[in-house]
């Protein structure tokens, strides 16, 4: 089964967990385009009565297209569950995402959301996590911080559009991704990073996902609980 299938199957399975009358915290990304269709049948066809509240502007103009009412994250007063993907999913629940250039207001919805689900294709799963980490940073001083990160080891690269130019987030800022082999411990890399003056945000979630929705072969979806 194609890793699009996957996708597909974990998507719509996770949209079941949504009840009527929550706030929805509606992720980013290839994975969460499912779920978002999902909630946009069930909004049209079973009267689903829900908030959404997006983290990214390319989800909330594609779930405000399927009728999804969206509300801005400062304009609710909660979060019931947030429904995400993910680009690396450790055995321990670290991961790591951004790789759709989401990840500041993904962190920023999930740390204030009362529940998360991550929502990912088998491929995702690793022991620990290995592929390039992308890091929110403000453009003023970059190339200082981008040398920074060279000359400690990081690997750095920028992130790019087509035409060669620095991609920019829905806040504005760059992206550097580090290439590191393997992140042994993604709570101290996450300090490390954090303290980093220009650094906005990194793209490793440590502590967040209550459960884990995953799309396998044969369609066969399987469901970790996690706290
Ligand atoms: O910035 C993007 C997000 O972290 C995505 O959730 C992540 O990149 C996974 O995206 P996809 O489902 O397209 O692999």
């Amino acid at each position: 089964m194609s890793q699009d299938l996957q996708k597909i199957i974990a998507g719509r399975r996770a949209a079941e967990f949504v009840q009527n009358d929550m706030v929805v915290g509606i992720g980013s990304g290839s994975t969460i385009a499912h779920v978002i269709n999902a909630l946009g049948e069930r909004v049209a066809n079973e009267n689903l009565n829900i908030v959404g509240v997006a983290t990214s502007e390319k989800t909330r103009r594609n779930a405000a297209q399927l009728g999804i009412p969206m509300h801005n994250v400062d304009d609710v007063d909660k979060i019931d569950l947030t429904i995400d993907g993910a680009d690396q999913i450790a055995d321990d629940f670290s991961a790591i995402k951004g790789g759709g250039a989401a990840l500041l207001w993904e962190k920023i919805v999930a740390f204030n959301s009362r529940e998360n689900i991550w929502v990912v294709d088998a491929s995702k799963r690793v022991p620990k996590l290995n592929q390039y980490l992308p890091v929110e940073v403000i453009p003023y001083g970059s190339d200082q911080l981008f040398k920074r990160f060279k000359s400690g080891g990081f690997h750095p690269t920028w992130r790019l559009d087509q035409n060669g130019n620095p991609v920019r987030t829905d806040s504005a800022n760059f992206l550097i991704d580090l290439h590191l082999p393997i992140i042994e411990s993604p709570r101290l890399l996450g300090d490390e990073l954090i303290k980093m003056v220009g650094v906005v945000e990194h793209g490793l979630f440590t502590d967040v996902v209550d459960r884990v929705i995953i799309g396998n072969e044969n369609n066969v979806v399987d469901i970790l609980e996690v706290k």
